[in-house]
């Protein structure tokens, strides 16, 4: 998804807020248990380290003296070589218990997540406004659902939890080493400013190649599918070669990006670890200068630079996990501006249902415009269009390409919402009522239907949840449909759709039409419903449709002159505007657009009756 660029200066503490209240609040307990266990993990690291001193010091240089563990325990000098071993062992293995439950609760609570916002984006996509999914490729969606999802459960589970884990680790074996030697330890605070500079150079390099690898990943995806969808042009024209060329440049651009991420990832750790190097080295000469005067015991200095070289392992994965929390956030900001964009085709609060029964539909000088947010200087797409149409009456729109046709069909079930005028149903603005309740009343019959990768009878009862086998069964009879589904391998049970059988043009269409039979609709829309079918399958297919128009108001779109000829009214559509409007014979009769239409297709006759179709098409 595009991502504006100022999206970029959001202030960090708002959205790791959101992130906290939006997905990390609700597995609160998990958390808090999960950062338990690292903390516990990481104290018992420092623990582990304190033996050092004492093993070193008693076993080593003054044997036979008493050995005190963590300053609590005192333990015999012949026992010492059972003791300690086994005191090492006893801390490492809480630390294991520890570290495993973390782990597997992070893992469990970062699927939760990641399922949770693919759940969220998706059901942003499918209530977004049909201009804004217009607007941008599916592509970018799927991207976003599969990739940018996970960058965030990466940097919020294992990132903050592991985070946790070294961060604390690194503070308690700053404490213990403050509590061996102040001074030393203070000398290794100096190497801190240098490594939060090596933290943000890196964090902003991955920053900006995480952005860079989510827009190219999204072109990726949005490949793939044109692809996959235009592979009958593709073959036709020889094209396989440059879209594999084209395909291959997308690869590298993001491969590109993703080296670069993950070269800043790998960087970051080695830098610090020359930063952690530097500092052993002035600790190891101060720790020596110091020996020489006595001030600090063999064990001591060994427990020291364990603990040294502990911190520094701790710091090299805090500024690995920096960078990842910084493709995380990257990640999160363009899913929260996804989010974020509200329909703006909206319910009102006080929005009222239709009654049930026959419904009147009218649009009252209606104009639209696509873009209103752009000053095009174009004329709008429709312009003060006025059209009614009543229970059992059929009204035809027909004129030039690009007249505006379908975009009336479109502000019916508030696809878009008109720029002035209303579109009302039994006289109330559609604005105003439920958008549920509207939707439900109308069924659209378009030039490709689609159907679902499911059952035909799936695909039949998709409009009316809870069908009946016998009321699916009667609307395919009633769509001329019956006959040819029975006769499939599977009947009904048969699946269509992208994975199943292919179905011919008015096979698919007796299918839609069948599912607005069982919708049982009072307006129904029809957009070119039979212009893809040869004549035998238009003849099935018209008779078909006019029964399924019987009673209801429907509003068609054809082409094809000779198929609205019936129609109680004719509207000629151009540039936006109703040019002319009337029966068929007063159209032809007027001599306007209409006739020479009618003209072109052989059907300017006396009446319809004596006019036979034309199949040239439009
Ligand atoms: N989603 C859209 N965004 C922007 N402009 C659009 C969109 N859909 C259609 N248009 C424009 O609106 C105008 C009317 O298009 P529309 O599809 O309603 O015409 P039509 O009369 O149904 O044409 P045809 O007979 O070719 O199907 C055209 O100029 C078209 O380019």
């Amino acid at each position: 998804m595009t991502t504006p660029a100022t999206d970029m200066a959001e202030p960090l503490r708002p959205l790791l807020g959101r992130i906290w209240r939006d997905y990390l609040s609700r597995h609160k307990t998990a958390l808090f248990i999960s950062m338990l266990c690292a903390a516990l993990a990481g104290g018992l690291s420092a623990v582990l380290l304190k033996l050092l001193e004492p093993a070193v010091n008693g076993l080593f240089v003054q044997q036979g003296a008493p050995i005190r563990l963590w300053g609590l325990f005192d333990i015999p000098p012949e026992r010492a070589l059972l003791f300690i071993p086994l005191a090492i062992v006893a801390v490492a293995l809480a630390r294991t218990l520890a570290s495993l439950g973390q782990a597997a609760l992070v893992n469990r609570l970062g699927h939760g997540i990641v399922g949770d916002i693919q759940v969220r984006l998706f059901a942003a996509m499918i209530r977004a406004d049909l201009a804004r999914l217009r607007s941008q490729h599916s592509g970018a969606f799927v991207s976003s659902v599969l990739f940018d999802a996970n960058l965030v459960r990466e940097a919020f589970t294992t990132g903050v939890v592991n985070y946790t884990q070294h961060a604390l680790t690194l503070i308690a074996v700053i404490a213990s080493m403050a509590f061996i030697d102040w001074r030393l330890t203070l000398i290794v605070l100096l190497g801190v400013p240098a490594v939060s500079l090596i933290m943000r150079r890196f964090g902003k390099k991955t920053r900006k190649a995480a952005r860079g690898a989510m827009t190219e990943t999204e072109n990726l995806s949005t490949a793939l599918m044109e692809n996959l969808d235009g592979v009958r042009l593709i073959k036709i024209e020889n094209r396989e070669a440059a879209e594999e060329a084209r395909v291959a440049e997308v690869v590298a651009r993001r491969q590109r990006h993703i080296i670069k991420g993950a070269d800043a990832r790998a960087f970051a750790g080695p830098s610090s670890d020359l930063v952690a190097m530097g500092v052993v080295a002035a600790v190891m000469a101060y720790a020596g200068f110091r020996a020489q005067s006595g001030d600090m015991t063999v064990g001591g200095f060994a427990a020291f630079i364990g603990l040294l070289l502990a911190a520094g392992q701790s710091l090299r994965q805090v500024t690995n996990l920096a960078t990842v929390m910084s493709e995380g956030l990257t990640a999160a900001r363009r899913l929260f501006t996804a989010l974020d964009i509200e329909p703006e085709i909206r319910e009102a609060a006080d929005a009222a249902d239709l009654p049930d029964g026959p419904l009147t539909v009218a649009l009252d000088h209606v104009s639209f415009a696509y873009d209103t947010t752009r000053e095009t200087g174009a004329p709008p797409t429709l312009s003060d269009v006025s059209i009614s149409v009543k229970p059992g009456e059929t009204i035809a729109l027909v004129g030039p390409s690009g007249g505006g046709k379908s975009t009336i069909l479109s502000l019916l079930p508030r696809f878009y919402d008109v720029t002035a005028g209303a579109v009302t149903v039994n006289g109330q603005d559609i604005r105003e009522l439920k958008l549920h309740s509207l939707r439900e009343r109308i069924a659209l019959v378009t030039q490709e239907p689609f159907l679902f990768d499911d059952t035909i009878a799936a695909n039949i009862a998709y409009g009316r949840k809870g069908a009946s086998a016998e009321q699916i069964i009667e609307a395919a009879r009633s769509a001329a449909a019956h006959d040819f589904i029975a006769a499939l391998p599977e009947g009904y049970a048969t699946r269509v759709g992208e994975a199943g059988m292919r179905l011919s043009g008015g096979q698919r269409q007796r299918i839609a039409i069948a599912r607005a039979f069982l919708k049982d609709a009072p307006i129904l829309l029809l957009d070119e419903a039979t212009s893809a079918l040869d004549t035998e399958s238009e003849t099935l297919v018209q008779a078909a449709l006019e029964r399924l128009m019987h009673g209801r108001a429907t509003l068609l779109i054809a082409h094809r002159l000779s198929t609205v000829q019936n129609a109680d009214r004719i509207y000629v559509i151009e540039a936006g505007r109703v040019v002319e409007q009337g029966a068929h014979a007063a159209l032809v009769k007027k001599g306007g657009l209409y006739a020479r239409l009618a003209r072109q297709q052989s059907l300017d006759g006396p009446s319809p009756a004596s006019v036979l179709p034309d199949e040239t098409g439009a």
